[in-house]
């Protein structure tokens, strides 16, 4: 799914009149019935008590009008608190002329706010994708009242005074919403863990949006749904072998840390891997051959670390990183591995896929020479701590997306930044949230069972780098999702997520 600015999403609604023979009220009816069809379904008329809808003077404040109107009619009870404008929108004017006398209007005015109740429904459809400017005067003092008066709050399209797709300045007015619901695609805004105060829980609903319009309108922001990976795990033919599905390296593990290279193995192994082999320290090796009996096992000259690099022709993927601390000698290994990986593989005349995690990236930071040589789609994992060490301080969430484009570019690899909606950067400057997981795989060892995922799916001949990572981090979250079903969020473990790669790759 794409995620327009809110430049394009205007041109979208236009697009859409166009294509469809559509009036503007039309569409306006269209988002209005999806918001109410989704109140509805939440809030009885009873549970919603009297509702008060905060309205302001474009389209965000027409959709509301018309809100109030359709529940009015299914029976629910609200008040409309007009924000006073020079002007107001043509639609806005259309449904306030549709809005029955029953329903109670009042004008704000500074000296008068209206009165909210502690935890009584407000409904904010102050301002949507026409905000221009941060709010002042009197709408922020609204939004603020808004904000101290503890309400439920239900945003139409997006909390009022929040840009869709760019920062506010800091301390602007800007609602709390408990909830927000969206109309057509998801907005840039809602990805970012610095509005989480604002968006609460969000929604889409659909609004029959011109398909063809978003096909052809070009952005770097994507939102990976169920659709995008659907069908992408090639299929296992009836007369596969282990050896269709690769052989995968994993260079992983050290003293106190041997658990991540077990994680990731387990993970490699339940994500589809043919063969899996590891390389570790001596002191891991009843540990890893106990736990993860379908791997086979290599073990360092080293007891405590990785000092060592084996030979590579046997392999169709290698993955470094996981637990495998930052010795001198393991950064030799890193040296070599990159140095080896710069060459195409005799067999296909491909790269070798690399997966770089963990240790591996703080490696990779504190020796940032070693960039250059990062053989072309390797892929990297860091969680934002991580990167910001592999490039620099972000200042906000949106300066990091702009860091992380332009390190994906710059060094033409793709970067899985991890958090609530990871972000896959991809060396042609695109960026795909994910749109799986949960709070709960905040856990340690949840970022070991990740690259073990990639590290199974680039093993795979037939996924190019892209595809492989975008399905991954989605599998690993959908992992997480169902785990999280069975165990509460709080109780997860990473364990429980490698348990269930294999439904969650069955369901794609
Ligand atoms: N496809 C869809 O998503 C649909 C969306 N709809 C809804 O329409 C809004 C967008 O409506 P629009 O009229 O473009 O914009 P707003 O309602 O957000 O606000 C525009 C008015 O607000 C003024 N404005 C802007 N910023 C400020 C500010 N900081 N302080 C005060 N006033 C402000 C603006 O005035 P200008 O001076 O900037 O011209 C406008 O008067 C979208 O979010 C959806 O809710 C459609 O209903 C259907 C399809
Ligand atoms: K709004």
């Amino acid at each position: 799914m794409k995620i327009l600015t809110a430049a394009q999403t205007r041109q979208l609604d236009q697009a859409t009149m166009q294509e469809q023979g559509l009036l503007s009220t039309e569409l306006m009816e269209r988002a209005a019935t999806a918001f109410v069809q989704w109140f509805t379904g939440r809030f009885t008329p009873t549970e919603a008590g009297e509702i008060l809808l905060l309205c302001g003077p474009g389209n965000n404040g027409g959709d509301g009008l018309s809100a109030a109107r359709l529940l009015q009619r299914a029976g629910y009870r609200l008040r409309v608190a007009l924000l006073p404008a020079d002007k107001q929108s043509a639609d806005w004017q259309h449904n306030r002329r549709l809005l029955p006398n029953s329903v109670a209007v009042a004008g704000i005015e500074p000296g008068r706010l209206p009165k909210i109740a502690v935890d009584s429904l407000v409904i904010d459809a102050l301002f949507g994708t026409g905000l221009s400017r941060p709010l002042t005067g009197l709408a922020a003092k609204v939004v603020q009242h808004l904000n101290q008066a503890r309400a439920r709050v239900i945003a139409i399209d997006l909390p009022s005074g929040l840009f869709a797709d760019a920062p506010q300045p800091a301390n602007s007015a800007v609602v709390q919403a408990q909830h927000t619901v969206s109309f057509g695609l998801p907005k840039l805004a809602f990805l970012l863990p610095q509005n989480a105060a604002f968006v609460g829980e969000w929604e889409v609903k659909d609004i029959g949006l011109s398909e063809a319009f978003i096909a052809a309108t070009a952005t770097p922001w994507h939102y990976t749904d169920a659709a995008a990976v659907a069908g992408q795990l090639p299929p296992r033919p009836k007369f596969s072998h282990k050896g269709t599905f690769g052989h995968a390296l994993l260079l992983a593990g050290s003293r106190g840390k041997m658990g991540a290279a077990v994680l990731t193995a387990g993970a490699c192994l339940r994500g589809g891997v043919g063969l899996l082999t590891a390389h570790i320290p001596g002191c891991g090796y009843d540990i890893f051959q106990i736990s993860q009996p379908e791997a086979m096992c290599l073990t360092d000259k080293q007891a405590d670390f990785i000092s060592e690099l084996p030979e590579l022709q046997p392999y169709q993927a290698v993955g470094i990183g996981p637990g495998l601390s930052q010795d001198p000698a393991s950064l030799a290994v890193l040296r070599q591995l990159l140095k080896a990986a710069a060459q195409p593989l005799k067999k296909t005349g491909h790269l070798l896929p690399l997966i770089i995690d963990a240790d591996a990236l703080n490696l990779l930071s504190s020796h940032r020479a070693l960039l250059k040589q990062l053989p072309e789609n390797a892929i990297l994992t860091p969680h934002p701590k991580e990167f910001e060490r592999l490039t620099e301080p972000a200042r906000d969430d949106y300066h990091r997306l702009e860091l992380l484009r332009e390190f994906a570019t710059q060094h033409r690899c793709l970067v899985v930044l991890k958090g609530a909606y990871t972000c896959l950067a991809t060396p042609d400057g695109a960026l795909h949230f994910n749109s799986t997981g949960n709070a709960g795989m905040a856990t340690g060892g949840s970022g070991d069972v990740l690259t073990g995922v990639l590290l199974a799916l680039r093993a795979h001949a037939q996924l190019p780098a892209f595809e492989a990572a975008r399905l991954g981090v989605y599998a690993h979250g959908r992992a997480g999702d169902l785990a999280a079903a069975q165990t509460g969020q709080a109780g997860l473990v990473a364990g429980d997520i490698v348990r269930h790669i294999g439904p969650a790759l069955a369901e794609v």
